[in-house]
């Protein structure tokens, strides 16, 4: 998985009270309650100039939602339609900002954080600094918990 540049990452399963509850939050907000969750949390901490590159996330390892809460610099999400590359939009993703893929979004678009020089959103330009992101994901339909084909630390 070679789709991020200037990172680091790490899978998180245990977080303070305080922490436990936001991702409650998000986890209600994004999730149906017949999704069974990856067992980590995703933490990804992009450098000023760090991006990634246009992908979707493996079906493989990551199942039907994801949902992303943004933190400390803004940034812009691309969608592109992976058959109909004429077909794309672009999301502000503020600091404390919730993003949920799903639907189409998820399978038939790729997403990319785009880099400092073409971080514009609408024209207006989004300078990037430091970002962090902690990803949320549902497992594969048919994958419980506990069973073998954990995900990957990008998945
Ligand atoms: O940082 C984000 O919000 C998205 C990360 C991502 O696309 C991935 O790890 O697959
Ligand atoms: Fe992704």
């Amino acid at each position: 998985f070679d789709a991020i540049h200037g990172f680091r990452e790490t899978e998180k399963s245990r977080w303070s009270e305080a922490s436990r509850a936001i991702l409650q939050r998000v986890q209600a907000a994004a999730f149906s309650p017949g999704q069974t969750l990856l067992s980590s949390v995703h933490v990804l901490d992009l450098e000023p100039r760090g991006y990634i590159k246009p992908h979707v996330d493996s079906i493989k390892f990551c199942g039907a939602t994801i949902a992303g809460l943004s933190l400390l610099s803004p940034s812009v999400m691309r969608l592109v339609h992976t058959r109909e590359p004429g077909e794309w939009l672009e999301l502000l993703l503020e600091p404390g900002s919730l993003y949920i893929l799903r639907g189409a979004a998820r399978y038939d678009f790729s997403h990319e954080i785009l880099r400092d020089e073409e971080s514009f959103f609408g024209g207006r330009r989004v300078p990037r600094g430091r970002r962090i992101s902690v990803i949320c994901r549902s497992l594969p339909e048919g994958m419980g918990p506990g069973e073998p084909g954990q995900a990957p630390p990008a998945c």
